[in-house]
């Protein structure tokens, strides 16, 4: 039972037109010739594209799958195809079991039916009686938070609201197979970490198949990860940080600094790792390392010198850390001119991955900014272990009682 396949994908593919009017015209001449039982059409025609091609993978109970990839890539295509939304062109879709599924936001639902309604409506598709329904009402209103609302009808309710019902009704409804698109992100973050609980509760119980931009959630709750790229995959399996760090390398071209804020007192010149050769304008530091910042400033009109301080960010420009500086004298500057600093930032414990570093220039610590640049340096951190958490904390064993 354990071990139970639930979900089998073979060589799957959708394609689809880029123009509605040729799309009816070939939706006609398909028909047509569905009916003759001629041969489908498996090539792309004039205006057409694969939205998902060649898709395989298999899923059992307890795994959960992580789908990410760029807008447009085909995760919810192939979501919508696995839901039975839409026919897939080519492949073979094998389910088992019921099928929980949060994809388009108040899809699934009827508008002008109110919620309480919904929920017998969904739980009957499902294949539940009135009476399992019954007995699972309340649970289902109070998880989603919507005691005061259950009666008003769907399409009054807020974005946040049809999420909150949509994967209460998923959910709660005992699946064997859940299905979740980016629309859990519309919920407000104490629904979201409610969501995050449950699917870790039911998760030993079921196969779930997950949609995300947000790199930390798929790496905390998936065990199997396909990076999508128009149509195709790039990446596929149960190395999920290598399918993440794929992701995040292929947003790696065209960065630049970018300048937040100048008093046109000074201006950074020069940024770099000493000894270390960027490599597409990345320094490459191992986890652990010791490395050596150097910038050079140009002043213009400071008098004294400024106080230099620097914040690490993510990917996903979460603030990580905060650099400032010993040792820095605010003193007198004796002529105008370029001046260079040199910072050491000992035993780097950041985890794989890029950051960005944001360089300031004030009149102290926390008065008067200068000066602040983004991605005034990039680096990415490598690490044999496959991690990925914002950062490593380094530990030993100092006693051990058996
Ligand atoms: N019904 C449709 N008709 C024509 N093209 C479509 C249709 N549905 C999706 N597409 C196209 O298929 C491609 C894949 O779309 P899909 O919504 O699956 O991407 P996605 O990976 O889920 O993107 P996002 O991260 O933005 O949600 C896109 O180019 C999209 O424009």
């Amino acid at each position: 039972m354990d071990n139970e396949v639930l979900v089998k994908v073979e060589g799957l593919s959708k394609k689809f037109c880029k123009d509605l009017k040729t799309s009816l015209w070939y939706g006609v001449k398909d028909l047509v010739s569905g009916v003759r039982g001629s041969s489908e059409e498996r090539e792309l025609r004039p205006k057409e594209f694969w939205a998902i091609k060649d898709i395989n993978f298999e899923l059992k109970r307890g795994e959960c799958l992580g789908l990410i990839g760029h807008n447009g890539a085909g995760k919810s295509t192939l979501l919508k195809i696995l839901n039975g939304l839409i026919n897939p062109d080519a492949g073979k879709v094998t389910i088992k079991g019921r099928v929980g599924a949060l994809i388009e936001l108040g899809a699934g639902f009827n508008p002008i039916l109110s919620g309480r309604e919904n929920i017998y409506n969904n739980g009957a598709i499902l294949g539940f009686s009135r009476k399992e329904i019954d007995s699972k009402l309340e649970a289902i209103i109070d998880f989603a938070e919507l005691q005061e609302f259950i009666d008003m009808p769907v399409q009054h309710y807020s974005s946040g609201m049809k999420v909150r019902l949509g994967f209460a009704v998923a959910a709660q409804m005992e699946p064997d197979v859940l299905i979740i698109d980016e629309v859990l992100a519309v919920g407000d973050l104490g629904f979201i970490l409610k969501c995050f609980k449950t699917i870790d509760a039911i998760l030993p119980q079921t196969a779930v198949i997950f949609v995300s931009h947000n790199m930390p959630m798929v790496s905390r709750i998936c065990s199997q990860i396909i990076l999508m790229d128009k149509g195709k995959v790039k990446y596929q399996g149960e190395n999920v940080s290598k399918g993440i760090d794929q992701y995040y390398n292929s947003f790696l071209t065209g960065e630049e600094s970018s300048l937040v804020y100048t008093d046109n007192s000074i201006s950074l010149e020069e940024a770099f790792i000493e000894g270390v050769e960027p490599i597409n304008g990345i320094y490459q530091v191992s986890w652990g390392d010791t490395i050596q910042l150097n910038f050079k400033i140009k002043n213009l009109t400071l008098s004294k010198m400024p106080y230099i301080s620097l914040v690490i960010y993510d990917k996903e420009q979460r603030g990580v850390a905060e650099i400032f500086p010993t040792g820095q004298q605010l003193n007198d500057i004796e002529y105008k001119g370029f001046i260079d600093f040199s910072f050491k930032l000992n035993n780097i414990y950041l985890s794989k991955g890029i950051y960005h570093l944001t360089f300031n220039a004030s009149e102290s610590k926390s008065f008067n900014t200068y000066y602040k640049i983004h991605k005034a340096i990039s680096i990415k951190i490598d690490h044999e272990e496959q991690m990925w958490t914002p950062f490593l904390l380094d530990s030993e064993l100092i006693n051990f009682k058996n």
